[in-house]
């Protein structure tokens, strides 16, 4: 059985992305803090009675709770050899959760597991948590932790990706584009831009450039992006989003 301790935001995702993917009301226990009791009226999975409950009754348990709190809430559970942890939390490292015999790892789901479109980046890659992970969308298996750090900047960019939507959308409205279809416009313009990279093996510069035609609008969006020293600006972000992470 799986186990999810940490019922916020993110694992109302990953619940609606499992049962999306056809999971079983009687194959996942929840944790009954947070949003157990409304996840549990929604989809029929049982509540555990407290977290110990939980890791005795589950093979597989996955972690969602905020991560200043992971350390403490794996610690003294009665864990056992053969059981994995599977820890959503950013930036917490695997040696600071203690689950005795149980092995642990990592993962970086994004909440569009629940259209079953999260990239989930993980470390290491345990067979066990494979059928967990592929409900969420497509895995990133990665080769070491200093590697599953550099992926995990991908949530936040994920975050600012929707806020650029958002503004895209927001400012094609203010023009006077009826607003859902300004919505919906930009969603998929982004989505097409990543759909189209990740079907092809070509350098990015080059297909960039067979994209912009020259004295044409991108070229002069470009311009201002380049004046406002935007990518300078993202590139800042990444780094300080890394600094964040390793300073957990
Ligand atoms: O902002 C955060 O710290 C978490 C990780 C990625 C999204 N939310």
């Amino acid at each position: 059985m799986l186990g999810i301790i940490g019922i916020g935001h993110l694992a109302a995702a990953l619940l609606a992305g499992l049962h999306r993917a056809g999971f079983a009301p009687g194959e996942v226990l929840l944790s009954p803090r947070g949003r157990a009791a409304e996840m549990a009226v929604r989809y029929g999975h049982p509540l555990a009675r407290d977290n110990a409950d939980l890791v005795a009754r589950c093979d597989l348990v996955l972690l969602a709770v905020r991560p200043a709190a992971a350390p403490g809430a794996v610690a003294g559970l009665p864990w056992r050899a053969r059981q994995v942890l599977v820890s959503a939390c950013a930036g917490v490292p695997i040696a600071a959760l203690d689950t005795g015999p149980a092995r642990r790892m990592r993962i970086m789901p994004l909440t569009a597991a629940e259209v079953g479109a999260s990239p989930t980046a993980c470390f290491p890659d345990l067979p066990e948590a494979r059928r967990l992970l592929e409900a969420l969308g497509p895995v990133i298996p990665l080769t070491s932790e200093a590697e599953f750090e550099i992926a995990t900047v991908s949530a936040a960019i994920y975050g600012w990706a929707q806020d650029l939507i958002a503004r895209s959308a927001e400012w094609a409205a203010a023009q006077g584009l009826d607003p859902l279809v300004a919505r919906r416009l930009n969603a998929l313009t982004f989505a097409a831009a990543g759909a189209l990279i990740d079907s092809k093996h070509e350098p990015m510069a080059q297909m960039l450039h067979e994209l912009v035609t020259p004295g044409g609008i991108t070229e002069r969006g470009f311009q201002i992006l380049k004046a406002h020293d935007v990518s300078a600006g993202w590139e800042a972000a990444c780094d300080a989003v890394m600094d964040k992470l390793k300073g957990r």
